[in-house]
């Protein structure tokens, strides 16, 4: 059985080209995870996510504690097989959807009870019950609870929060003692917008024998300046030798200014959640499908894309399944996203590769800025 294992192949600057060995596959890095919420990527067939390019999927562990529940799953076989995922996956631990999700939720010392938004039945998430959790689902990497606050937020909050995480972390790493080999564990460096408490929460993780590391408590309503200002922050304090995972990141433009400040690992609902609802991520900047203008336009999105769905249909066929409410809109466009965000990793990977990432991200926005076809 392998062992779970980190390799930088190149850096260009802070950034990193890299690769993690799994029991179930090789990741690519810096690499996009597609969000996978309830066992499935909304609108596509597993073996599609794989073909345009993901390596790894993330799973919510609060959703699926919910429906069809951890223990169902693990009578099923595990989210591997239930889904036919057969590559890696993460799992989150719950906690921060349990604070966007779910109603009633009181937190304490020793976890957090709270109410399904499904049907209002009680439930309690603590470290121990989180990994607990993830590992019925059969994760190949886990992560820690821990106390995300949305920003701004007072300072004495922030600390409470990331000194809390802090001791969850503790009780999550030693919770996993005992999960198969091969499987992963990663600590959260929380401390909100306050430079001193997210270089703490760093050195205090980076001693606690986890295999990866996350930047959590951003992407929560802060400016783009700040997230990236935290990166820098923190990231001399993160173990070279391990992963770094930006949680809940981003647009391609957060990706490609957080992947050259060292981070390797992203994940986001952003570009599926769009492809539900018209947009389209392309070279040339978003796309809104729904528009009057693409009613006629024989072109494709992108006739150079790398990518089948970028290629295949013209503009005036998306725009007339949007505009007819067709479930084959949101299909394709969902394709097309995660496409883009795969091809926009691959050339992030590739420049790295030959040291010139801060050229590529310049052509990379000039494209964005100039606009549709
Ligand atoms: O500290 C965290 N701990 C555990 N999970 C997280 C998940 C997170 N997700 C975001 N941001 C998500 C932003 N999305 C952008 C697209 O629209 C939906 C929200 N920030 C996050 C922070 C954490």
């Amino acid at each position: 059985m392998t062992a779970f294992s980190f390799r930088v192949r190149a850096t260009d600057g802070t950034a990193r080209l890299g690769e993690i060995s799994t029991p179930r596959g090789h990741i690519r890095t810096p690499a996009f995870m597609p969000v996978g919420t309830q066992a499935t990527v909304k609108a596509m067939y597993p073996e599609q996510v794989r073909a345009l390019g993901a390596d790894i999927i993330l799973g919510n562990t609060y959703h699926l504690m919910l429906r069809p529940g951890a223990e169902r799953v693990a009578r099923l076989g595990g989210l591997h097989a239930f889904m036919d995922w057969p590559h890696p996956i993460l799992t989150d631990s719950g906690g921060f959807q349990v604070m966007s999700l779910a109603s009633l939720r009181k937190l304490d010392e020793d976890g957090v009870t709270f109410r399904s938004h499904l049907d209002g039945s009680e439930h309690r998430l603590t470290p121990e019950r989180s990994i607990e959790i993830q590992g019925l689902l059969g994760a190949d990497i886990q992560m820690q609870l821990d106390e995300c606050l949305k920003l701004p937020a007072a300072r004495e909050d922030i600390a409470r929060a990331m000194e809390l995480s802090l001791r969850w972390a503790e009780r999550s790493r030693r919770a996993f003692e005992g999960q198969p080999e091969g499987r992963a564990i990663f600590g959260i460096v929380q401390g909100g917008d306050q430079p001193d408490l997210r270089i703490d929460s760093a050195k205090a993780l980076a001693g606690m024998d986890f295999h990866g590391l996350a930047v959590g408590g951003l992407a929560v309503g802060e400016p783009q300046e700040v997230m990236l200002a935290m990166i820098e922050t923190v990231e001399p304090h993160l173990p070279a030798t391990k992963p770094r995972y930006l949680m809940g990141v981003g647009t391609p433009d957060d990706i490609l200014e957080a992947a050259s400040r060292g981070i390797d690992m992203f994940d986001c609902v952003m570009p599926t959640r769009a492809g539900r609802h018209a947009t389209a991520f392309t070279r040339f900047g978003k796309i809104n499908l729904r528009n009057a203008r693409h009613a006629e336009d024989t072109r494709p999105l992108d006739p150079d894309s790398p990518s089948e769905p970028l290629r295949r249909w013209s503009r005036a066929y998306l725009h007339h399944l949007v505009r007819a409410e067709e479930m084959l809109a949101g299909m394709i466009l969902t394709a097309v996203n995660i496409a883009y965000y795969q091809e926009l990793m691959a050339g992030i990977r590739a420049a790295i590769a030959e040291g010139r990432l801060a050229a590529f991200r310049d052509e990379v926005k000039a494209g964005w800025a100039a606009g549709d076809l």
